[in-house]
Formats: structure tokens, sequence, C-alpha cells
């Protein structure tokens, strides 16, 4: 997608040929910073701080970590440890162990000297692998877009999405708003509610700023107006994306996730969840059994965004002292969700219709 309307992915290989590129998602909207990775604890400090966040682009950054770790030692134990240390950094996104147990597999069998090379290589081929299945999402999920305009009749298709499943979330196109990106491009008059997604605010910052990039109509909402527009009819549809998706169809996904699945069941808008295959854990049955991340209060404490003196900061928004909880994901049942946008078609949100479209997968209570 465009940036300042160059061409830009969020990972890439630097003209070196070895360190690693990324934007730090920190500090955006206000500042456009590239940042370089030339360790694997600084692509460990890029996953953990969240300078590179989103499911799919977590699980890139994996790859490129451990290539960077092989550089450094690309012994028996080193490849443990760098996988190891790398899946420590987020617990609920599935694709960080999905992304460290291909580069372990691909890597275990060879010869020493010959891992790093192979790892860049992988990591290389995962992110190529990441830009075609977004697109292909789009492809699928933008057959529903495209149903909906044909009985609205020019009026806009409203998508209402939550936290940031775009580009920035994955190599390129995002999950839940690859759709959104070829209808546009289509020529379909789609216009997007972007929920702000306290307490990081992804939403705010990096959602509606890709959306402004690529000048698609979208609106900001605080996270407690989707019900409101839901209840009028401002909303068609809901399209997010998910950290991991449980063998039964249990969705992980951005805290809030949930309440937008509630107000869309009660509401009677479809909710879709858009997906890679490398999002689903068929190893875990049902969500509750998801291990959800707990961030520092702060988060939940303060707000961040761009100060009156042009730096970026945050503010104390409770008073000094006052307790705070801040899980960072929550989980929507399956019941709850209309069903899947994978790059393999759609699919009910159950174990059947999983199954129906990765017919080779087995899962642990098939
Ligand atoms: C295509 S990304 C899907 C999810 O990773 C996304 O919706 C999300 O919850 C991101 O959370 P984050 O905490 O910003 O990494």
């Amino acid at each position: 997608m465009k940036l300042d309307g160059v061409s830009s992915r969020t990972i890439w290989l630097d003209s070196d040929g070895w360190s690693v590129g990324i934007i730090d998602q920190t500090v955006l909207p206000h500042t456009l910073v590239r940042l370089t990775l030339k360790t694997v604890e600084d692509a460990a400090h890029a996953i953990k701080s969240m300078q590179v966040r989103g499911a799919p682009l977590i699980g890139v950054t994996a790859a490129y970590g451990v290539a960077l770790a092989m550089r450094a030692d690309a012994s028996d134990a080193g490849l443990d440890r760098a996988v190891r240390f790398l899946g420590e950094q987020r617990p609920t996104a599935v694709n960080l162990r999905w992304a460290l147990e291909d580069l372990r597999a691909t890597l275990a069998p060879l010869a020493v000297d010959a891992r790093a090379a192979a790892a860049y290589d992988r990591a290389g081929k995962l992110a190529e692998d990441d830009v075609e299945t977004c697109r292909q999402i789009g492809v699928n999920g933008l057959r529903l877009i495209a149903d909906i305009a044909g009985k609205k009749g020019g009026r806009p298709v409203n998508v209402l999405t939550h936290c940031n499943a775009g580009w920035l979330a994955c190599v390129d196109w995002g999950t839940a708003t690859s759709p959104i990106y070829q209808a546009h491009d289509a020529g379909i008059n789609v216009h997007v509610w972007v929920d702000e997604t306290r307490p990081r605010n992804q939403g705010a910052a990096l959602t509606a700023f890709e959306l402004l990039q690529h000048g698609v109509p979208h609106s900001l909402i605080a996270d407690n107006a989707g019900g409101h527009f839901m209840q009028r009819g401002d909303v068609d549809l809901v399209i997010v994306g998910t950290d991991r998706v449980t063998a039964n169809g249990d969705v992980a996904n951005k805290i809030g996730t949930y309440l937008k699945a509630l107000a869309a069941k009660d509401t009677g808008v479809p909710f879709y969840v858009a997906l890679p295959y490398s999002t689903i854990d068929w190893r875990t049955d049902r969500g509750a059994d998801i291990p959800i991340e707990e961030r520092s209060e702060d988060e939940v404490l303060r707000v961040q965004g761009k100060l009156a003196n042009g730096d970026v900061g945050s503010v104390l928004i409770a008073a000094d002292g006052t307790p705070a909880r801040n899980p960072a994901f929550d989980m929507t049942p399956a019941r709850l969700v209309t069903g899947f946008i994978t790059e393999r078609g759609i699919c009910p949100a159950s174990r059947e219709g999983l199954k129906s479209l990765y017919p080779e997968k087995t899962s642990a209570a098939a």
C-alpha cells in the first residue's frame, strides 16, 4: 500500500542484504520513523514494544528475528534459544508460534553453516506468502461488500472495523481492510466506521491513517458508539481481524471485539472475521484456553498523542494512583460470528466450517 504516495511494506530487507527495516508503529500517525533491526534482541524488542504489531506482522518479524539470530549463532542451541526468546514476547497471536515453528522445522535439518541463508530465504517467503494470502482474503471478502452494494443502489456500504487489521498489521493489504481496499479500488462506494480502540487506539492512530492515505471514506468513532450506529441501521457489515481462531471457531481479537459482536447479534448486523490460515490454532479446542495478554496499567491510565509542542507523548486521564487493568484481547464465541473470510473462501464460524476450507488439517478434538 502507499505511505505518503510511495509504495511501502511494513517489513523489508535493507540494502545491506541482512538487516531488517520496519516502520515504528508506536509513533504513527504523527511521525514516520523507519527503524533497522540488526539483532534478535532488536526483533524481540520491536515485537514486545509494539513497534510492529498485528498477528501476521508479528509472525513475519519473528521469522526475520530467527534469521538475525542465525547470523550470530546458528548452532542447535542458538536456534532453540532464538525460537524460545522470540516466542515469549507476546502470548495471544498464534502467528508468532506458527512462524517460529516453521523456521525451526526448516532450519533444524540443515548444516549449521547453511542455516542463516536458509532463514532469510524462509522469512522472505513467509512475507511474500502473507501478501498474497491477504490479497486473496480481499478478493473473497469483496464479494460480501459487492452484494450489499448491489442492494443499496449507489448509497455507501458502511463497514465497521475494530483495532487495526490493516496493512500495517500484516506485510501488505491487511486482513479486515483488504476487502475494503479492493471494494474502494473497484469503484464501490464504501465508508468505514473506525473504532478508536482504547487503550492503545490502533483504530485512531493506524486504521484511520491507512484509510486516509488510501482515500477511503471513513469516520473515526468512540468505541462506545458502534452499538448506536448499528441500532440506527448505519452499519451494513462488521469486519474485524483476529489474533487466534481456535479449532471450534472461537475468536480472540483486540479487547472490545466481543462487545461489538454482541451488539451486531442484537441488531442483526453481519459480523465477519477476516483471517489467514496462519491464525488458526488447530491445537487449541476452544477460546477459553487462549492466553490473553495483560499489558501495563499505564496504557489505560494515559492517552498517547501529539502534544501542543508537537512531540508525541502521553497525558494522564485518571487521578494519580488509580489502579487499572489492561487485558489486551477478548474472546468472541463462534456463535456470534457470521462467518470467516479466509484466503480459501468464506465459511461458517464453526469446526465444520473451518474443516470445509482446510480438510487437510486435524484439530485436537477432531
Ligand atoms: C490482521 S491483524 C489481526 C489482529 O492482530 C488485530 O486485530 C489486533 O488485535 C492487533 O492487536 P495488537 O495488540 O495491535 O497487535
